[in-house]
């Protein structure tokens, strides 16, 4: 391996950075466009055991891409050799701070999910570390402000590639929140505004992680295990809103990966969030509830796989307020990318906090298409029904909460815990007999704290759900 300077912070040692981001720089690297390594820091205290294997592995790791590319069926094995270091923030503070010292530090990049890129107040003490993800960045900064006095051409590129609208420009707004906190000094502060760049940006392609019993199979051909080997598609687009010229800096476009720059990103925000994100919310609550375990189980399905399509292409397409052939194209390749027979996708993965993935990738489309047709999309409709199904919610008693399959068997919910317990509490009533189906739905649906506004206020909602539910319940058990 050659040793290069580290000109790449990240945070995060999550599955999807290693198989985007930090295969793209190693794909940066191979072609000597870049010569930089990354020095990764985990996100939360949590996060040591796997900084731990990487480190175990000097930082090596295989990725493993399988599908179509153009259609050509395509599998590689990449070794990624771009981590440069590890860095536990929680028990290496000073040399997690001393990062911001590098002279030849350029990028800082993270995928910390949803509940990782938040403004949490704390207390600023230079020798004791902070929490959360930006108040470390914050004191990063800090150091590397002081450290080369202000100096403008030591301003970083920042890409937070957690699924947020307006990721960038929200890391730039909290870091400044804890500037002003911690009584950092004003010229601090135009430093962060005027010489850093805080990048919007979309990132898209499924990494699913390690293979399951696949690995033996690649063990045994590289003669080596690999405990952090990674399974993703071939399929992959960066979309980051800045100048072009910004590929000088990382020249991800230059080393021919899918790498856009553009001026406008909400497009690719809007389409990849309605259709491939709500088709897999959409799939994961139906799939589950009818005993399917993977993406490619539900799309193939004979029942099922055409549910999906015709959600996607019937009612989530129409829906997006964009060029409409340029939809259907997306969603024929999306179409494409789930029916990926090497990458095992699991529907309980996808299924994760499903109420607020409802609210943002599926809501918008009832919304719009009942707007534009004065009718409710059936499909997205039975989905609603199967998530609240699904959700027939208990507590198991160690904490978890158990949801359940139509056939009756538990499935474990992972999901905002208030939200659960209030749903278990309805289903219990209506097991006794307190409420009935009609009431419970009503209930549900004028929760404005889960879905952010009333939902019984949609024309025939209700009486749709109940119809649903009611036709589950009698064909369940
Ligand atoms: N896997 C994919 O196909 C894919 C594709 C695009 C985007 N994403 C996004 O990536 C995230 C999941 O990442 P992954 O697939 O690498 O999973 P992962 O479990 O391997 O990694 C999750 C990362 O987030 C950090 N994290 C989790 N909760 C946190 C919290 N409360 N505060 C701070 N950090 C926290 C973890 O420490 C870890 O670094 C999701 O938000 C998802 O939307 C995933
Ligand atoms: O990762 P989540 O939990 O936010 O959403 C599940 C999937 O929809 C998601 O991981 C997609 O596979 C990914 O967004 C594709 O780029």
């Amino acid at each position: 391996m050659k040793a290069y300077p580290v000109k790449v912070l990240q945070i995060g040692e999550g599955n999807f950075l290693r198989g985007f981001a930090d295969w793209m720089i190693d794909r940066c690297n191979r072609q000597g466009l870049f010569e930089g390594g990354v020095a990764v820091c985990q996100p939360r205290p949590s996060g040591a055991a796997k900084l731990a294997e990487l480190r175990e592995q000097d930082g090596l790791y295989y990725q493993w891409i399988r599908g179509l590319r153009d259609g050509r069926p395509v599998d590689e094995l990449d070794l990624v050799t771009a981590f440069a270091l590890t860095v536990d923030p929680y028990v290496e503070w000073d040399r997690f701070l001393a990062l911001g010292e590098e002279p030849a530090l350029e990028v800082v990049i993270s995928n910390t999910t949803e509940a990782g890129l938040v403004y949490q107040a704390s207390e600023w003490q230079p020798d004791r570390p902070i929490l959360s993800y930006p108040g470390k960045l914050t004191a990063l900064l800090h150091r590397r402000f002081e450290t080369f006095g202000g100096d403008p051409s030591k301003g970083l590129l920042l890409l937070p590639c957690e699924l947020v609208e307006n990721n960038g420009g929200k890391l730039r707004d909290i870091v400044l929140r804890h500037a002003e906190d911690w009584g950092l000094p004003e010229a601090f502060k135009a430093w962060i505004r005027e010489h850093n760049r805080f990048l919007n940006n979309l990132v898209d392609r499924i990494v699913t992680g390690y293979p399951g019993e696949e690995a033996e199979r690649v063990f045994r051909a590289k003669g080596a295990e690999d405990r952090l080997l990674n399974a993703a598609e071939p399929y992959h687009l960066w979309a980051i809103e800045g100048e072009a010229a910004l590929d000088a800096r990382l020249p991800l476009a230059r080393a021919g990966l899918n790498v856009l720059w553009t001026d406008d990103l909400r497009p690719y925000q809007l389409r990849k969030v309605r259709i491939l994100n709500g088709a897999h919310t959409l799939m994961a609550s139906v799939g589950l509830l009818n005993g399917l375990e993977t993406v490619g189980e539900a799309v193939g399905h004979p029942v099922y796989g055409e549910l999906i399509r015709d959600a996607i292409m019937n009612e989530i397409v129409p829906s997006v307020p964009l060029p409409e052939g340029e939809m259907r194209r997306y969603a024929d390749e999306v179409l494409e990318r789930f029916a990926n027979p090497h990458v095992r996708h699991k529907l309980a993965d996808i299924a994760l906090n499903s109420l607020s993935k409802f609210k943002v990738r599926l809501l918008p489309t009832l919304e719009a298409y009942a707007e534009r047709t004065g009718e409710l999309p059936p499909r997205i409709v039975e989905a609603f029904a199967s998530l609240l199904r699904l959700y027939r919610a208990r507590e198991t008693g160690d904490g978890g909460f158990a949801g359940s399959r139509l056939d009756g068997s538990p499935v474990a919910l992972r999901d905002d815990a208030s939200a659960l317990t209030e749903l278990a509490a309805l289903w219990a009533r209506l097991a006794l007999g307190e409420l009935t189906l009609e009431e419970l739905v009503a209930d549900i649906l004028g929760r404005t704290d889960w879905w952010g506004r009333n939902l019984g206020e949609i024309e025939g909602l209700r009486a749709a759900l109940t119809g649903a539910l009611t036709k589950m319940e009698a064909s369940g058990s």
